[in-house]
């Protein structure tokens, strides 16, 4: 029995304009009672352009859904043209930041040095990174997948501070599962969660690696997410297309009434 709170996020993408955002936000919130939103943390990722509507209607109605951006600059301010800084998602009362996704890594050659430049930002920025790591299928293929990922997450926390690593969500995403409808099994997604939660402990030890809470990301929906959530070392689950429907991502969210913790 883990005493760690699961954490369902749902990231846009880009997807949906401010109106069909504050429609997606006010829909989610009617779906939920005020206990479901209590036993798992709910979260929403919108594009920027989003997250002053979903502020206004998270404050206004006091939701109780959380919700952050979907990535960061790693500077604090300054001339960096179309760059978003830390402290201005901080301003509009985001709690996390997604760093690393793996479109980012593919379409916008992000390294595992600017990975982790950008989770020191968002901790000074007193933003939660949801630091995502993942496989393409030709590593899985070679079955390097396990060393690929926990690779990634050496490199990620480099020189971070126990207690900020205590606070991070990493989401273990198989580039191969996203969008695909290609879901890994179960045992897939413990398979790597459970190697980096034992690579934390070999780094960190055991209390620190105990406190982070590992997602499962790549073709979540409400149909597998209580066999995903019923392995021992996943605390939750990054979706994408399912979130962009109110219903769907509020029986994600549901999931502990089929599954036992
Ligand atoms: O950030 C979310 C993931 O990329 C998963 O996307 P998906 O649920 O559409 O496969």
């Amino acid at each position: 029995m883990t005493t760690r709170k699961p954490i369902i996020a749902g990231n846009w993408k880009m997807n949906l304009n401010h109106f069909e955002a504050n429609l997606l936000i006010q829909k989610l919130a009617a779906s939920l009672t005020p206990a479901q939103l209590d036993a798992v943390e709910t979260v929403v990722l919108p594009p920027f352009t989003d997250l002053r509507t979903v502020q206004t209607a998270v404050d206004g109605d006091k939701l109780g859904i959380a919700y952050g951006a979907q990535d960061i600059s790693q500077h604090a301010s300054g001339a960096y043209t179309g760059e978003i800084a830390g402290s201005m998602l901080a301003k509009l009362g985001c709690s996390y930041v997604v760093i690393g996704h793996s479109e980012r890594r593919e379409y916008h050659n992000e390294t595992d040095e600017l990975v982790n430049a950008k989770i020191k930002a968002a901790f000074t920025a007193g933003l939660t990174p949801i630091f995502c790591v993942g496989e393409g299928l030709s590593v899985r293929e070679e079955s390097a997948h396990v060393g690929h990922c926990t690779s990634q997450v050496d490199a990620g926390l480099d020189g971070l501070k126990e207690d900020q690593i205590k606070q991070i969500v990493i989401a273990y995403e198989p580039v191969w599962a996203i969008g695909t409808g290609k879901t890994a099994t179960p045992d897939d997604a413990q398979e790597v969660c459970g190697a980096i939660r034992a690579r934390l402990v070999e780094k960190y030890g055991a209390e620190v690696a105990e406190a982070v809470r590992i997602q499962y990301g790549g073709s979540v929906k409400a149909g597998n997410i209580a066999s995903i959530m019923a392995q021992p070392d996943v605390d939750g689950a990054l979706v994408g297309g399912a979130a962009l429907d109110a219903e769907g991502f509020a029986a994600i969210v549901r999931f502990p009434e089929h599954v036992a913790r």
